[in-house]
Formats: structure tokens, sequence, C-alpha cells
């Protein structure tokens, strides 16, 4: 039984907390919020995120000194927009050697830091190599449920990425290991996008072609963005890839999807953020991606639409035409080409 703090109680904390608990261990749930730790801790709900019971023995904490206290591992689970800030606490506080493990799914804009490098940026003792991601096709509502889920945890030291399985891994959470963090990290940031493209073709009232083909052009363009950061071609065709693409871009458990189906209805992007009231990644990760895009000449229209709709007020049904009626070309020039390239040597 290890003790373990899970920072973030908003729908992943809350699910990824319930899965420690069920493996026996000490889960501390550590939320900013003062009022929703009492709540949690006096009727076991955290009703706006996950309508379900919570182990009893799971403690909700306010005082991040008070959670971290003597824990082998935190896993840290606050939007990405949060990461930095959160990490600074922590830096503050943590004094002994503990395994940092993230479960967020996001790019830093601007910086176009994923969330590892954020953490080892802010965390003094910690370095690129410590840190590991969980991440792979597993929406909170049906992890706590137990129902059958499967993800993957990477670190570039992988005895902290087998630290990380074994805490986690249980009858109804499979947990594989992979060596490749850029890749199980983009994966889940980038597909945030494309689900937010596939609700939009949904509110749009379009069918399951529109959006079998969103799902698979959408991974040609994160293998594309993917393989020119390093990641392996491989990956994007596991969990973290389509695994997370068909879950996100398929579900009405997905924010990112709901969020897109609003905008394709007509909504603006203020009223659709004010209404979902949970945080929806894929928005700010659009920008991050339109802007390494265009910095890095990669082909990307399916993201740079997306982007326009979102912050440039383009028309959903404008950008599907201009998709629809570009330059005829080959389709396989990208996941087969990169593993053509990378396999052939
Ligand atoms: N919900 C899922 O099914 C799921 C699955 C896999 C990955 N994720 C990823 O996990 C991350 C968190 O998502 P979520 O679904 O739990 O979001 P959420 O919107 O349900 O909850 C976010 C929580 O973070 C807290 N928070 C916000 N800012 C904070 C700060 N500065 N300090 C401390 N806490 C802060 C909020 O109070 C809230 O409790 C995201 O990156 C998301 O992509 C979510
Ligand atoms: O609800 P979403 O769209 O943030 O997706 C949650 C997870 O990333 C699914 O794997």
């Amino acid at each position: 039984m290890a003790k373990v703090a899970v920072l973030g109680a908003g729908s992943w904390g809350t699910a990824l907390s319930i899965v420690l608990a069920d493996n026996n261990h000490d889960v501390r749930l550590w939320t900013h919020r003062q009022d929703q730790a009492e709540i949690i801790n006096t009727t076991h709900k955290n009703e706006k995120y996950l309508e379900i019971m919570i182990p009893e023995k799971i403690r909700a904490y306010y005082d991040l000194q008070e959670a971290i206290q003597d824990v082998s591992a935190i896993v840290i689970v606050v939007p990405t927009k949060a990461i930095r800030d959160v990490c600074q606490q922590l830096n503050e506080i943590l004094h002994h050697n503990a395994t940092i493990i993230h479960a967020s799914k996001g790019i830093e804009p601007e910086t176009l830091k994923r969330v590892s490098e954020m953490i080892s940026e802010e965390m003094d003792h910690y370095n690129y190599d410590d840190i590991v991601v969980l991440s792979g096709p597993s929406h909170a509502e049906e992890v706590g449920k137990r129902q059958p889920t499967t993800v993957t945890v990477s670190s570039l030291n992988d005895i902290n990425a087998e630290i990380a399985q074994d805490l986690f891994i249980n009858e109804a959470f499979r947990v594989y290991t992979s060596p490749d963090v850029v890749g199980v990290e983009l994966g889940g940031a980038l597909k945030n996008i494309i689900a937010l493209g596939a609700g939009i073709s949904d509110g749009l009232g379009y069918g399951d072609n529109a959006k079998a083909a969103l799902i698979t052009r959408g991974l040609a363009e994160i293998a594309r963005l993917g393989t020119s950061l390093g990641a392996n071609p491989l990956t994007f065709l596991g969990l973290p890839g389509v695994g997370d693409l068909i879950v996100t871009c398929t579900s009405v458990h997905s924010r990112n999807w709901r969020a897109g189906n609003l905008l394709g209805k007509g909504k603006k992007l203020d009223q659709v953020l004010d209404q979902m009231g949970m945080v929806v990644e894929g928005v700010r990760t659009a920008k991050a991606a339109h802007q390494f895009a265009s910095q890095q000449q990669i082909e990307m229209p399916i993201t740079n639409g997306i982007y326009k709709i979102l912050f440039d007020e383009a028309k959903p049904k404008d950008v599907v035409d201009q998709l629809m009626n570009r330059t005829k070309r080959e389709e396989m020039d990208d996941i087969a080409t990169l593993l053509t390239e990378r396999y052939s040597q």
C-alpha cells in the first residue's frame, strides 16, 4: 500500500483517486477549494464532476502540505492552464522524493511546451526524465464505474513508468508502458482539437462518414506534428493516438466533443465555455498547434480550420466547405510514409 496525493479534484482526479483507492492505496485528493474538500469528506460525493459515490477511505484536503506529507507518489491532474501554478506551490513545500505522475492533456500556447516539460521547469529537484505521463482513452465517468479501461504510462526513466503502472493497474484499469513520452503526451493533447471538430461536424448535422474522415485525417495531422517533434509514429496507432481519438470523437462524455457540438449548432465560444463549466483543453491546444504548424510549416488543415472557428469567428459550414475543396492529393503520404521512412533504413 502506498500513500498517494492526487492534485486536482475535478472529474479525472476523482476517477483516478477511485482507481488508487480500489488498489488499497492511501489516497489524498487535494482541491484548491475548501468548500469542495468539506463536501467530499462529509457526503463522499463530488457531484459537479462525477455522479457516483466516492469510497470513504479517500480523504479530500485543502491544505497542500498536509496532502503531500509522506507520500511516495503525486498525481497531477489539474487543467494544463493550472499546471505551472500548482507546481510552483508544490516546489515550495515538497522536500522528500516522490514519483511525479501527470494525467493532464494539453499544450501551452506561446511556449508550446508539453505538460511534463512545464512540470520539470517548475520543480527544482526534478528533471524532465523523472516525470511520468498517464494518457489514453479514458473518460472519468466510465472509470468511476469501474468499466474496462486501458491507458498508457510513459517516462524516459522506465523505472518511474513501472512504478506508475503498478500503482494504477487492476482488473478494470489496464495500464501499458511506453518509452515514447513525446508521442504519448502529444497524442492525448492533440486529439482534443479533432474531438472539437467531431462535435462541430455532428452539430452541423453531418454523419458518420464525416466523423470517420475527421478521425482518420486528424490522425494524419497528429502524426505529422508529433513526428516533427520526435515522437514515434507507431505511438499514434496505439491507445494514446487512435484509441483516444475514437473515444473522444464518438462519446457524449467528451467535453471537447460537447463543446464542438454547441459550436456547430451556432453558439459562440464564450457562451459554450460558460455552459460547459469544465475544462475544454482542445481550445488552448488548438491555439498552440496552430502556432506551431505555422512556424514550422506543417500542413494541418483541420487544426487550422478549427482554430479559425474558435478564434476568427469563421462559420463552421464554410470551414467544412474549404476543407472538402482543397487541392486534390494522394492519401497515403502521412503515417504510411513516416513509418516507411523510419523502418526502411
Ligand atoms: N475528465 C476526463 O475524463 C479526463 C480523462 C483523461 C484526461 N483528462 C485530463 O485531465 C485534466 C483535468 O481534467 P478534468 O476532467 O479533471 O477537469 P475538470 O474541469 O473536471 O476539473 C478540473 C479541476 O481542476 C481544478 N483547478 C482548476 N484550476 C486549478 C488551480 N489553479 N489549482 C488547483 N486546482 C485547479 C478545478 O477546481 C477542478 O476541480 C485535463 O487536462 C483533461 O484533459 C480528463
Ligand atoms: O472529456 P474530454 O474531451 O476532455 O476527454 C477526456 C479524455 O481525454 C478522454 O480520454
